[in-house]
C-alpha cells in the first residue's frame, strides 16, 4: 500500500523571527524542510512528494534543498497561499493535473516543519486510512486544558478525551476533496486538516504517535528538536 504526501511549507515563520524563513534553518547541519522530506524519500510507503511553498521560494528551495539532497520522489514544487488550508489546497488542485486524483488514493498531510515524525508509524496508519477513510496522528494531552473567555475559565473539559493533533494527517483523496470543497462553500478555515471532514460528519480515526514529532515554531524548539534528533540517532545506533 502506498501514498502521496502533500508537505505544506510555505508559511512565514514570523513565530520563529528568523531572518530566512524557518524551514531553512539548520539542523545537524541541514535545512529542516530536507529533514521534513528525508522522512517520507527513505519511506517504502510514499510514492510521490509534494512540496507547498511560496511562490518566490521555489527556485531557492529546488536548488539548495530538492537537488542538493536529491529527492527523486518529488514531483512538483507547488506555490502556497495565504493560510495553511489554501496551501493545502494548491496542493490537491496540483495532484488533479497530475491524474493523482483516484478516489480511493491515499493522501497524506504533513507539515514541513515537522522533521521529527517517527515513519516507522506509516504502514499502519496507511492501513487504518484504507479501512476508516482518515487517521491523524495525535497524542493524548499531558496538561489540564481550561477554557477561557475574557480571561475567565468557563470549563475544563476531561482530559482523558483531549489528544493533541500533530501530522502526518491522511484521508482517502474523495472523502478530503469532498470535506475541502464543503469547507470552501462555507467559507470555513480549520487549524488542521481532519477538522474539515468532522464538520460534515465524517469519522476520523486516531493514532497514537509520538511526544517528539514537534512542530518547530519558536527558537527554543529548535533547542528541543536537536535534543530529539540525538535521542533518536542514540536509538538507532
Ligand atoms: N500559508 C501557509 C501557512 C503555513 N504553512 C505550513 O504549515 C505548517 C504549519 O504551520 P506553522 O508551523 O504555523 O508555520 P508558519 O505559518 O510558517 O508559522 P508562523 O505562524 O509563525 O508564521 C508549516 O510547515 C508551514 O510552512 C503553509 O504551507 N502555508
Ligand atoms: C496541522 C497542525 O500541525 C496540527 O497540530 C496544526 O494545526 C497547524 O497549525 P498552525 O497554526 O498552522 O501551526
Amino acid at each position: 500500500m502506498q501514498a502521496t504526501v502533500l508537505i505544506p511549507a510555505a508559511g512565514m515563520g514570523r513565530r520563529m523571527g528568523a531572518k530566512v524563513n524557518k524551514q531553512y534553518l539548520e539542523l545537524a547541519g541541514k535545512p529542516i524542510l530536507a529533514h521534513t522530506l528525508e522522512l517520507f524519500e527513505q519511506s517504502a510507503q510514499i510514492e510521490h512528494i509534494y512540496p507547498i511553498l511560496p511562490a518566490d521560494e521555489i527556485d531557492y528551495c529546488r536548488e539548495q534543498v530538492i537537488e542538493k539532497h536529491g529527492f527523486s520522489k518529488v514531483r512538483k514544487l507547488v506555490p502556497g497561499g495565504a493560510e495553511r488550508q489554501d496551501s493545502v489546497r494548491n496542493g490537491l488542485l496540483a495532484l488533479q493535473q497530475d491524474s493523482l486524483d483516484q478516489p480511493e488514493r491515499i493522501i497524506l498531510v504533513h507539515d514541513g516543519a515537522r522533521p521529527l515524525f517517527n515513519p516507522q508509524l506509516l504502514p499502519e496508519l496507511l492501513a487504518i486510512i484504507a479501512e476508516q477513510g482518515a487517521c491523524i496522528i495525535a497524542t493524548p494531552a499531558k496538561d489540564t486544558i481550561k477554557e477561557v473567555d475574557a480571561g475567565l475559565i468557563c470549563g475544563t473539559p476531561e482530559r482523558k478525551r483531549l489528544w493533541q493533533a500533530q501530522t502526518p494527517q491522511g484521508f482517502r483523496y474523495q472523502l478530503f476533496a469532498e470535506a475541502f470543497a464543503s469547507a470552501d462553500a462555507a467559507g470555513f478555515l480549520g487549524t488542521d486538516d481532519a477538522s474539515l471532514l468532522e464538520r460534515i460528519g465524517k469519522t476520523v480515526a486516531i493514532l497514537a504517535g509520538d511526544y517528539r514529532n514537534i512542530k518547530v515554531t519558536t527558537p527554543e524548539d529548535l533547542v528541543i528538536a536537536t535534543a530529539l534528533l540525538d535521542m533518536y540517532r542514540e536509538e538507532s545506533a
